[in-house]
């Protein structure tokens, strides 16, 4: 028996493989793994040393923990695949985003045990951020267990099931956000004359340290860019810029449009 499954071994569940394996939740004989497209197993196998089948059910009847980690069009192929399979003492953890705990217990037709979660690919370097809800089958201990294997690549917060649309947008899909506000910084330092490289380099270093100052002082926002911008000075200019064009407005609009994406997967 192992003690835990992934169905789809793609980028997400290779992200949270990292993180579980280093810091050892699992061992890698623990752990098995199924995707129908070869190179996803084989690379799953040959960086982790994990077990990996075609056959999503040799998963589902050799795990104790099941983490579903597909697109969510296949979600309801994978249910109709493996609910035969499925028992009702089992945990499945979900980190397919729109498909609500509901959703789930009505495709699998049987009472099942599901933690739903939201993590994000920062897990690829253990500082992901993990949105988790599960339902009224899911024991403390199993909660402890779910949060134990959510914890080994990065932070994880339960929230009422009803935020999770919006831990999509403000953590799940953010990152990409974040990429390309990286990539603006760097365009602009770039088109001022730095070089390319360099300037990935400072605006990366520059949106860390941000994160981690907040983070670490526990200080409004608000305060940290006021401590920032100085009177007159270059700061409050670029500020003048980014309000003039909307930019917090699109912000909030584009966490606001995965939420809205997510109710409709
Ligand atoms: N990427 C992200 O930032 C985040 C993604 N998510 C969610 O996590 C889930 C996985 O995402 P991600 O890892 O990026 O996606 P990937 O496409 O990288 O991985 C999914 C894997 O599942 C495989 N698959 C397809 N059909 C089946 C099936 N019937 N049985 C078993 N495996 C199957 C796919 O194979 P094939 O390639 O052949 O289709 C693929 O290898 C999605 O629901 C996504 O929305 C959640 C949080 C963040
Ligand atoms: O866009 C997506 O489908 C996923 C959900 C969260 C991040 N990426």
């Amino acid at each position: 028996m192992y003690k835990l499954g992934f169905i789809g071994c793609g980028n997400m569940a290779k992200a949270m493989l990292g993180g579980i394996l280093e810091h050892k939740t699992y061992d890698a004989i623990e752990i098995i793994g199924s995707d129908p497209f070869e190179p996803s197993r084989r690379s799953a196998e040959e960086k982790f040393g994990i077990h990996v089948t075609e056959d999503n059910c040799e998963v589902v009847q050799n795990s104790e923990i099941v983490i579903l980690s597909v697109k969510p069009q296949y979600c309801e192929a994978v249910i109709r695949d493996i609910k035969k399979a499925a028992r009702e003492d089992q945990l499945f953890i979900t980190i397919i985003p729109g498909k609500t705990l509901g959703w789930l217990e009505e495709k699998m037709e049987k009472k099942v045990k599901v933690v739903r979660t939201m993590p994000n690919t920062p897990a690829m370097v253990n500082e992901g951020m993990t949105g988790a809800c599960c339902n009224e089958a899911v024991n403390e201990e199993e909660i402890e267990k779910a949060k134990k294997i959510l914890s080994g690549f990065g932070k994880v917060e339960f929230v009422p099931e009803n935020l999770m649309d919006i831990v999509t947008g403000v953590s799940g899909s953010s990152p990409a956000y974040t990429f390309l506000f990286i990539e603006a910084l760097a365009d602009g330092a770039v088109a001022g004359g730095m070089p390319r490289s360099q300037a990935y380099r400072f605006a990366a270093q520059a949106v860390l340290g941000s994160a981690k100052l907040l983070l670490e002082t526990g200080k409004h926002p608000g305060e940290l860019k006021d401590m920032v911008s100085s009177p007159g000075g270059t700061t409050i200019g670029g500020i003048r810029i980014l309000e003039k064009n909307g930019f917090r407005s699109s912000v909030m609009e584009a966490v606001l449009e995965g939420a809205r994406i997510a109710k409709t997967l």
